[in-house]
């Protein structure tokens, strides 16, 4: 169990009631209309709107610590992405995770970018003690994460060393196996590694997601948006089924978006359509594989 409070460690259950969950949080949300605001980079900011917007949830861009702590009031769930500092983040996001925390409203991080500058470091660790209901990242940012946090242990064996390429992975996602199941056991939420073929995890269960495109790496924001989609599901869903939602969701829209294009830009208009143009049950019929974490060796 978790020593964290705002997280509530999500009970063990079956791959069918986790499809059926899947979505009914689709439906939820388009049903619903949940606010998941976000503090984000300035580079994919508008695409994290279109794609939250487009799966039915809402959006608001926020920046200061006090619109921070407001959202956190307002909002089913915030999200925030270091992608892009500013020197006030160093107050907006401790307050922000705090906010969070206090009202009970869970809360996504996407690390990019960790290991550039000093901030993105200090502020990992000023949020550990106020940790995210869903991390979300790619496989060097999630193995990143797990060592800042002192969680690591010898899942750093599986790494390449050599961490994130700028915003890139320059690790596997099976690499980053260990470092997840060690993240989602202390925060008591889930995180979700994208790659070719994903990853989530609560800690105690661990699902394999396949779709997707090798497109979403030609565009900018394919992994920044997809954690805003996520804080959206999270409104409704609790955070391992909201990050498998979000995941699945993801990996079917790119698949689409792929067959429809005729490049990379076209594939982003495509994307957009397609997510707007998912239902539930395809949701619920995407590719999954479901494992118990405890075949994850221990940390
Ligand atoms: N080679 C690939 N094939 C299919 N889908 C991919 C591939 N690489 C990334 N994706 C998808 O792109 C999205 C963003 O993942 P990723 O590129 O790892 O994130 P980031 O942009 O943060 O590095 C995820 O939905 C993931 O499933
Ligand atoms: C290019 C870039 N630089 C800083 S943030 C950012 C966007 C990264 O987006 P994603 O992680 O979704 O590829
Ligand atoms: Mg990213």
């Amino acid at each position: 169990m978790s020593e964290h409070s705002t997280t509530t460690a999500s009970p063990t259950r079956t791959e069918a009631e986790l499809r059926t969950l899947m979505a009914r949080a689709v439906r939820e949300v388009r049903e619903t209309n949940p606010l998941a605001p976000s503090i984000t980079n300035t580079v994919t900011q508008n695409f994290v709107a279109n794609a939250q917007l487009a799966v039915g949830g809402s959006a608001a861009m926020v920046y200061l610590p006090d619109e921070g702590e407001c959202v956190a009031a307002l909002g089913g769930a915030v999200y925030i992405n270091l992608g892009t500092l500013l020197p006030v983040y160093e107050q907006t996001v401790p307050a922000t995770a705090r906010a969070c925390a206090a009202a009970g409203k869970p809360w996504v991080l996407d690390p990019v970018g960790i290991g550039i500058g000093s901030l993105r470091t200090q502020l990992i660790e000023a949020v550990r003690e106020n940790p995210p209901a869903i991390l979300r990242g790619n496989a060097s940012e999630i193995i990143a994460v797990a060592e800042l946090w002192g969680l690591a242990g010898n899942s750093s064996d599986d790494a390449s060393g050599d961490g994130p390429r700028g915003v890139d992975s320059t690790d596997s996602v099976d690499a980053a196996e260990r470092a997840a199941v060690a993240c989602a056991r202390f925060t008591g939420g889930a995180v979700a590694v994208s790659g070719a073929t994903d990853l989530v995890t609560d800690g105690a269960q661990v699902a394999r997601l396949s779709g997707g495109s090798p497109l979403m790496t030609c565009i900018t924001g394919s992994g920044c948006s997809l954690g805003g989609v996520a804080a959206v599901y999270a409104c409704v869903a609790d955070p391992f089924v909201a990050a498998l939602t979000a995941i699945a969701v993801y990996n079917l829209a790119g698949l689409r978006a792929a067959e429809a294009c005729s490049g990379s830009g076209s594939f982003q208009v495509a994307f957009l359509d397609a997510l707007y143009n998912l239902t539930a049950e395809e949701v619920a019929e995407a590719p999954l594989i479901l494992t118990d974490a405890s075949d994850t060796q221990a940390l």
